[in-house]
């Protein structure tokens, strides 16, 4: 497997304050991953750094580029969404296409055509005509008709409703991802790109406290909903979190045999989510 991104002891101050403190990590190429963290963890700081648009210390290369040298490279393999909101009101639909046809070189006109005929959206209307869903439909139609090879989303779909944040991700999926290219990705829905990830990365007070990929996390991470005669042998066991779900106590234990943990109990694998709060308060101890 050959790394798209390969991050050493990254760091990022401002001022006295650590935002990002010396993290390590890599990406492969057609990789989904998530980078999770509560707010002002230092998600946006890291894809800044990953996208040449901040000063960092250490090193980080992306796609066989330095982002801090080598930024105009980099930008024709790499697409960008912030969240959706960013397109001036004022364009008209088919003038914000012919900006990115002129700004990108790898922009796929009749591909941006191809999704926007397959929404309701109109050429001659302007970003403050079109619903929130449709600015969201529009932008990620720009998005992926660059021929990326690394798609960088903080937040994609900050402000939109259940509906379209499932086909966001949706059409994603079916439309622009496949085997050579990679996302990343920065939510505070994890629920919902849950099921979307092969690599899941939390992030805490600038620091990782969980890199894996999903199928690593399954293996490692199991849930059991204990009986209460053996709550005390759970307890033995040192579970990672403790909680209470409709008077019956479930455990999430971390790198305990899975044989062991299914004579306390019904097992399965925890949510992203749960795993998360678990991972949140234990640096908080
Ligand atoms: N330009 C800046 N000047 C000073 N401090 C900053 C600046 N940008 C970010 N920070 C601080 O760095 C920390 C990390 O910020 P960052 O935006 O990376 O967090 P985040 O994980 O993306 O948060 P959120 O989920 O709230 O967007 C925060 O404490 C933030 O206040």
């Amino acid at each position: 497997m050959s790394a798209i991104i390969t991050a050493s002891g990254l760091s990022k101050s401002y001022g006295s304050f650590h935002a990002v403190k010396s993290v390590s990590f890599s990406i492969e190429r057609g990789k989904i991953v998530g980078l999770v963290g509560p707010n002002g963890a230092g998600k946006t700081t890291v894809l800044k750094a990953i996208l040449g648009l901040t000063s960092y210390n250490g090193k980080l290369d992306v796609l066989g580029y330095d982002p801090q040298t080598q930024r105009d490279l980099l930008m024709q393999k790499v697409c960008f969404i912030a969240d959706v909101a960013v397109l001036p009101k004022w364009l008209k639909v088919c003038e914000a296409v012919e900006f990115v046809t002129q700004v990108h070189p790898h922009f796929n006109l009749e591909r941006a055509k191809y999704f926007l005929n397959k929404t309701k959206i109109n050429w001659n209307s302007k970003v403050k005509e079109l619903s929130k869903g449709m600015v969201a439909q529009l932008h990620l139609a720009l998005v992926m008709s660059i021929e990326a090879e690394l798609l960088v989303l903080d937040e994609p779909t900050l402000g939109l409703d259940i509906l379209y944040r499932k086909e966001f991700y949706n059409q994603l999926l079916a439309e622009f991802f496949d085997e050579g290219r990679s996302i990343v990705v920065t939510t505070h829905q994890i629920e919902e790109v849950e099921n979307l990830l092969t690599d899941l990365i939390f992030i805490r007070d600038g620091e990782i406290v969980l890199d894996a990929s999903m199928d690593e996390i399954g293996q490692k991470y199991v849930e059991v909903m204990v009986r209460r005669e053996d709550i005390e042998k759970a307890q033995a066991l040192n579970p990672v979190m403790e909680r209470e779900v409709f008077g019956r106590k479930v455990f999430l234990f971390e790198g305990v045999a899975k044989d062991v943990l299914e004579t306390l109990g019904e097992t399965h694998s925890p949510s992203v989510a749960d795993l998360f709060v678990a991972k949140m308060k234990e640096r908080q101890l």
